[in-house]
């Protein structure tokens, strides 16, 4: 058995990063850089306004001849001699002879010509070619998430194609012989089956997409099976069910059968402690408990980072913040605690009702876990504690 901090340290250490992909740039979002860009371009392109106005030749008066107009798209090159403006709007590209904009607010239009409010400054209202990057130079770096500025600045600069570590193929492996689906009336002793549902919502919201659910009775054989295809088809196995010591828990003697090497089971944490952590070959396998929330507790604390790490995202887990809490919480067990909880809008964190692994009631109102470490026995109402915040 390990502490919670021992586990954290044993995924880290034990989950590859995915080898990289080069995708079209529209479906990066949320993924990581596997190299360096360089800007292909300068930006912006070519001086440009950054008003709609006039493009002037400065000269020593106020008033300036209007000798043509450039829109933004427009290519052609207006030549301006000194005391010339031309009417230009914002993004279109200055003459070569035009060394300011006037916005046209500060003007005064009186037919073919203007006449300027304030003396022109040299170079206003221009964005200079390559003012934002120059063509060659590192405009993001490998291990970039790309967020939707990154993707339009990649996508400003003509770019279409990035390489990105890969996002994982999640197979979900849901075990127990009382399951069925929703629709069906319940049998005596059958309950409806809802982790798969529940952890698949919790998959995709972190935008991985290629998720299979496998479902298999509590048989040892089957399981093998089971697990067996879902290794060979994807890269994390999330294994939902069957991993405690009842003569139908099959989990583990089907991942040890199937040469897969545990790296942790059981961990001194309430709930959750049937948890196991294993590889076969680069895949990795996370075997969580039945209990509904004891699974989602287990996939917060410990898949999430995992997922992190397999997409070569820096961060390690859910946001830990220490706030102050509105409850006493005893803690006898000798273990971890992770309870379900709810940061207030004062910035206060609430212990929430019916922490049981089995119940998920609460934990549909809850953003956030308490965690009580092992060595602690009780915090008082108003003490500080460590919690770990749910991502949005
Ligand atoms: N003698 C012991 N018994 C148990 C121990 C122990 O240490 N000694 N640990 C308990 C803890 S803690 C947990 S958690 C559970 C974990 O057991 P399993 O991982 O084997 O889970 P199951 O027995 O298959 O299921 C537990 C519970 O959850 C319900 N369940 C399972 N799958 C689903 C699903 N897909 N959707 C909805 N509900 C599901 C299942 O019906 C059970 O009620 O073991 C304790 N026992
Ligand atoms: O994980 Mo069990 O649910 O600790 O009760």
């Amino acid at each position: 058995m390990v502490s919670v901090e021992e586990a954290l340290q044993i995924i880290a250490k034990n989950t590859p990063i995915l080898q990289s992909v080069a995708l079209p740039l529209t479906q990066t979002k949320g993924m990581v850089m596997a190299q360096d860009v360089l800007a292909p371009i300068d930006l912006p392109p070519f001086d440009q306004s950054a008003m709609d106005g006039y493009a002037i030749n400065i000269h020593h008066e106020k008033k300036y001849t209007i000798i043509g107009e450039v829109a933004a798209g427009d290519g052609k090159e207006v030549r301006l001699k000194v005391g010339e403006a031309v009417r230009i709007f914002t993004g279109a590209m200055i003459p070569k002879t035009a060394n300011a904009v006037v916005m046209q607010e500060k003007v005064t239009r009186l037919g073919d010509s203007i006449v300027l409010m304030d003396e022109a400054v040299t170079g206003s209202n221009i964005r200079p070619c390559g003012e934002q990057i120059t063509k060659g130079v590192l405009a993001l770096p490998k291990g970039t998430e790309l967020t939707p500025p990154a993707i339009g600045f990649l996508a400003g600069m003509g770019i279409r194609e990035v390489n990105v570590f890969d996002k994982p193929r999640v197979g979900i492996v849901i075990t127990g012989n009382e399951l069925v689906e929703g629709g069906e009336a319940l049998k005596p002793g059958q309950i409806y089956e809802g982790n798969s549902k529940m952890l698949l919502a919790a998959v995709k919201g972190y935008g991985i997409e290629t998720c299979t659910t496998y479902q298999v009775a509590d048989n040892f054989m089957a399981t093998c099976e089971v697990l067996t295809k879902a290794f060979l088809e994807n890269d994390v196995v999330l294994v939902n069910g069957g991993i405690s010591v009842g003569d139908h828990d099959y989990v583990y003697k089907a991942l040890k059968a199937l040469d897969v090497e545990p790296l942790f089971y059981k961990v001194r944490q309430k709930p959750g402690k049937p948890l196991f952590f294993g590889k076969r070959g680069n895949k990795i396998v996370f075997a969580l408990p039945g209990n509904p929330a004891a699974a989602l507790t287990c996939f917060y604390l410990y898949v999430y980072p995992a997922f992190q790490k397999i997409m070569g995202q820096l961060g390690s887990g859910l946001e830990r913040r220490k706030l102050m809490i509105t409850t006493s919480v005893t803690n006898t067990f000798g273990r971890a605690l992770l309870l379900k909880a709810r940061v207030l809008q004062n910035g206060e964190v609430e212990i929430l009702e019916g922490q049981s692994s089995a119940m998920l009631h609460t934990y549909s109102l809850a953003n956030a876990l308490v965690y009580v470490p092992e060595s602690v026995s009780e915090i008082h109402k108003g003490g500080v504690v460590e919690v770990l915040v749910f991502p949005n």
